[in-house]
Parts: structure tokens; C-alpha cells; sequence
């Protein structure tokens, strides 16, 4: 095999996993490469395959089989005592603190705080990587509170946001940015990088990534539902490992037609799709919808958001205000991972570029590791591998209904801790809330449909059977429910906003 260097979008092709294979992207020269075969290019990827120390060069969020798409290294859970003042605003920080007092932000004091006691760090000579990511946790963490502050305020008092502040200070602009700058990342609270999978400790160090053994590093409300809210996440993710390992496979089953090895990592894959939703149920007790306000109004971005109908300006940065999206779920990868991996295509509209626009929000990596998915699958064309024997069609329609299971159980989180509390019809990351998650999943019910009824189920064995019967009926009943739900929901939307115009 020989490997060229091009500007191309392509990937060192992984043939095994039984080696640590780190490309020349992840030592931070050259990017993308294209290995040869047979004189044509193969896209190609490189995973990271045990667990490195190293800290220096090799960014945190680097996909691998040991730690999916978590960090590969624990989040660093304190910044070291040079930066003894945004420790301690931070600590200072949230609505309740943990012996249960206020938080700077329950009297509205934190920007005043910010003013008067946060110096200008210097984080120029700042690579350490673990380093990296926890200051920008922390600067992020700060940004957003700074920002939203007045609009907590008075979304208390009032049930409004009003005005965000639209001048983000030196103290907090200039390091943040810098620091977003060596992660390659947008200078703003992220999903990844910041609040929720840069954001958890173990209590007992030797211990797994369960629930009970987890706690935060950073909240801004600092009540139970919102811990809930974020851990919850991380201990979906935490089976992500057995995703990225059964994907890569599939993809080279795919590659080299092998049938009876690519039906197992289809199941594999679906299983730990199981897993994943099982644990996603749990955020109902861990989460409570009556509390989802408390802290939503800190994740919300300043694009598409009424609050800041001027964007930002970053001082010390630049004079020209800016915008990003606010932290979303929309920014984690087993969704993705699946869409890509399975060929799930979303109809071409407005909603579809809110989604691709999502994407870019998120580490380089998972976004290159995303591409390279959706790139190998087209490659070996794994779609149409799986439906040419309806034994494999029932495996892949199996998966696509356990992305119709995230997505439809996430359909009710919406309504129930979001659409039932509040008229504010734009999500934290700024999508049009009644109409852009129904869009995802109606295509996902829509290809249940069409796969489900070009399957032979003469030749099915008779589990297979069972499980497809089942599929079909679930997605042809939940489609129309779902098209009655929607018309709904607009409706009540366009009557309120009648009422409030
Ligand atoms: C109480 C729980 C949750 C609520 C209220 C919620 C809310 C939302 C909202 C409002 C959006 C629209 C995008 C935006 O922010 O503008 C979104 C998108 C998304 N969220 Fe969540 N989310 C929750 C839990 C989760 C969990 C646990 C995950 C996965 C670990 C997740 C993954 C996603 C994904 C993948 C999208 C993109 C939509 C799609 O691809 O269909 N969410 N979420």
C-alpha cells in the first residue's frame, strides 16, 4: 500500500485493530492522506487503539476503541493554582452552590465578579493538551454565564429573556479564544468540549463510568436535574467504544463481502444501540422535566437567538460582533455515527442544513472520524450490501429502529421538558424546535417503511420474522401520529405567537 500526501478529503485506511495507529493528522503536520489500492484511492481512517498517556500532542477528543467518543483521558478536574481566580469565580459560580447557599448568579452578581476579579491570564505558552481543554471548559463555562446572566435574571422573575450583554470583557475573550484556536475549536460553550463530556469525575478513580460513580466538575444551576441532565449523557457515551469497534468492522465486511461476519457486527451493533437507549430512559428519574429551565437558559447560543439580535463582540478580539450556536445534544456522535454508518439520508430542506450546520460543532476529529463513516459506507456501499440478503435487511432495519427509538423517545423529552414549560419556540442550539426533530425522525420512519416492505419475509428465519413484523407495524402507526402531533403543534405555535404579536 502506498501513501501519498494530498490537500484530499480521504483517510489512512485501517485495515486491523490490533495496533496503535496514530496518523500524521493526530501529530499535528500534515492532515489528510490517500493510501492506494489497485491504483485507486481508499478512504481511510486512523483509530486511536489503547490508551495513551501522552498528553502533549494529541488532542483529547481523538476517537478510539478503548474510549469511543469520550475523552481519552478522564477530564482534568482542576486547572492548576496559577489560575486560582476563575477557580474559584467558577466554584463561587452556580444558582445553588453545593452546601446549598446561592451562587454568584442567584443574586445576578457573577459579571460584576468577573470585572473586578479575573486578571487577563496569559495561556500563549499553554500545549499541554489535557490543559487545553480544561481551560476551555472553564473559559466557555464563564463565557456563557457572563453572557446569559441578565437574561437568568429575568427569565426568574418575568418568565422572558430580555437582552443578553453583548460585550464579552478582555478577561474572558482574549484567553478563550486563544485557547479555542489551539483546539481548533468555535469560542463557545460546546456539547463535547465543555459542558457535558469534558465535564465529569469519577469518584472512585478505579472505578467504571456509571452513574453512581460519576459527579460534576462545573454546573450553572448546580441542582440535581441538571447533573442528572449531563451525566446522563456521559453514561450513554460511555458505551461508545463497542459503537466505533462494530462500525469499522461492518464497514470491512461490507468491503469484503462477507456476509456472516458483517450480520454479526450488525447485531453487535444494534445491541449496544439497546444499551444506549436502555440508559437514555433513565433521564427521565435523573433529570426532572419540571427543572430542564433552570439551567437551559445557560447552554442557549447567541446565533438565531432573540437575545442577542446584534451577536457579540469578543474585546480584545476582534471589533466585529459574532455568533455561534449554543451547546446541544445535536453535537454528539451516536446519532451521527448511525446516519452516516447506515446511509439514513434526511430530506433536502431548510431542517437539513440546521443539521449540517450542528455537525461542525464538534471536535475535528469526531467530525473527520464522522466523515470517514459516511465516505467508506458510500465506498463499499454497505446500504445495499445489507439489503441484498433479507436476513442482513432484517439486522439493518433492526438498527435503523433503534435510531427511530432515540429519536422518537427524544421527541417526547422535547415536549415534555421543553414545549411543556415554555412558548420560546428556538432550541438551545437555535433550530426551530416543533419542526426540526420531527423532520429527523419522520425520515427515519419513512425508510422503516420503504426497507421493511421490500424485505422477503419467505426467507427470513423466524426471529427475524417476529422482529420485522414488529418494526413495520410500530413505524407505520408512529408515522401517522407523528404527522396529527406536528400539524398540532404548529398550530398552538402560530396561535401564541398571534396572541403575544
Ligand atoms: C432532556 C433531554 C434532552 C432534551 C430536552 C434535548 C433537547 C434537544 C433539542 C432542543 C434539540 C434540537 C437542537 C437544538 O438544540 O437546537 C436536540 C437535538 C439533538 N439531541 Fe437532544 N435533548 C435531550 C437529550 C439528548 C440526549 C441524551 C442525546 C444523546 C446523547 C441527545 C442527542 C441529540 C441529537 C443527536 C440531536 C440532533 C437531532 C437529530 O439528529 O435528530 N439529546 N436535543
Amino acid at each position: 500500500m502506498t501513501f501519498l500526501f494530498t490537500k484530499q478529503r480521504s483517510y489512512v485506511f485501517q485495515s486491523g485493530l490490533n495496533q496503535v495507529f496514530l496518523s500524521s493528522s493526530l501529530l499535528g503536520s500534515k492532515r489528510h492522506q490517500v493510501a492506494l489500492r489497485n491504483g485507486f484511492p481508499v478512504r481511510t481512517f486512523s483509530l486511536l487503539l489503547e490508551q495513551v498517556e501522552d498528553t502533549s500532542t494529541i488532542p483529547m477528543f481523538t476517537v478510539g476503541t478503548h474510549n469511543g467518543f469520550l475523552p481519552r483521558q478522564d477530564p482534568m478536574a482542576q486547572i492548576p493554582g496559577e489560575f486560582r481566580c476563575l477557580e474559584s469565580l467558577l466554584q463561587r459560580m452556580p444558582l445553588q452552590l453545593t452546601d446549598g447557599r446561592p451562587g454568584l448568579l442567584a443574586s445576578g452578581q457573577f459579571g460584576d465578579a468577573v470585572k473586578k476579579e479575573l486578571p487577563l491570564y496569559n495561556v500563549d505558552q499553554i500545549n499541554d493538551q489535557r490543559l487545553l481543554s480544561a481551560l476551555f471548559r472553564d473559559y466557555s463555562f464563564a463565557a456563557s454565564a457572563y453572557l446569559l446572566e441578565p437574561c437568568d435574571v429575568l427569565y426568574r422573575q418575568r418568565k422572558e429573556y430580555g437582552l443578553g450583554r453583548k460585550i464579552l470583557p478582555m478577561n474572558i475573550a482574549v484567553p478563550l479564544d486563544k485557547v479555542a484556536k489551539k483546539l481548533s475549536s468555535k469560542p463557545f460553550l460546546e456539547y463535547a468540549l465543555s459542558y457535558v463530556l469534558y465535564n465529569y469525575k469519577r469518584l472512585n478513580h478505579l472505578g467504571d463510568l456509571t452513574f453512581d460513580n460519576l459527579s460534576l466538575i462545573r454546573s450553572f444551576a448546580g441542582n440535581k436535574s441538571e447533573k442528572g441532565f449531563i451525566l446522563n449523557h456521559v453514561t450513554m457515551v460511555a458505551h461508545t467504544p463497542k459503537l466505533v469497534k462494530y462500525a469499522v468492522a461492518a464497514l470491512q465486511a461490507s468491503g469484503n463481502k462477507d456476509r456472516a461476519y458483517f450480520d454479526q457486527q450488525l447485531s453487535g451493533l444494534n445491541d449496544t444501540y439497546e444499551t444506549i437507549n436502555n440508559e437514555m430512559e433513565m433521564m427521565w428519574t435523573r433529570s426532572l422535566p419540571v427543572d430542564y429551565l433552570s439551567f437551559r437558559t445557560f447552554i442557549m447560543g447567541t446565533k438565531n437567538q432573540p437575545m442577542f439580535p446584534d451577536g457579540v463582540i469578543y474585546e480584545g478580539v476582534s471589533d466585529q460582533p459574532i455568533v455561534h450556536r449554543g451547546e446541544s445534544g445535536a453535537n454528539d456522535s451516536i446519532i451521527p455515527l448511525a446516519d452516516n454508518l447506515l446511509q439514513i439520508t434526511m430530506p433536502e430542506n431548510p431542517m437539513t442544513i440546521v443539521l449540517k450546520d450542528f455537525r461542525t460543532y464538534r471536535p475535528t476529529n469526531h467530525r473527520e472520524f464522522l466523515e470517514y463513516i459516511q465516505g467508506r459506507a458510500e465506498q463499499v456501499a454497505l446500504k445495499k450490501f445489507a439489503l441484498q440478503d433479507p436476513n442482513s435487511a432484517a439486522l439493518y432495519l433492526s438498527n435503523v429502529d433503534q435510531v427511530r427509538a432515540f429519536r422518537y423517545r427524544h421527541w417526547n423529552f422535547n415536549k415534555e421538558y421543553i414545549i411543556r414549560h415554555t412558548d420560546h419556540p428556538v432550541a438551545t442550539g437555535g433550530s426551530p424546535i416543533v419542526k426540526w426533530l420531527p423532520n429527523q425522525l419522520g425520515a427515519v420512519l419513512d425508510l422503516l417503511n420503504e426497507v421493511g416492505s421490500g424485505i422477503d419475509h419467505s426467507k427470513l428465519t423466524e426471529a427475524n420474522k417476529v422482529r420485522v413484523d414488529k418494526i413495520d407495524k410500530r413505524a407505520a402507526a408512529q408515522k401517522r401520529y407523528l404527522t396529527r402531533e406536528v400539524e398540532k403543534l404548529e398550530k398552538k405555535l402560530k396561535d401564541q405567537e398571534l396572541r403575544h404579536g
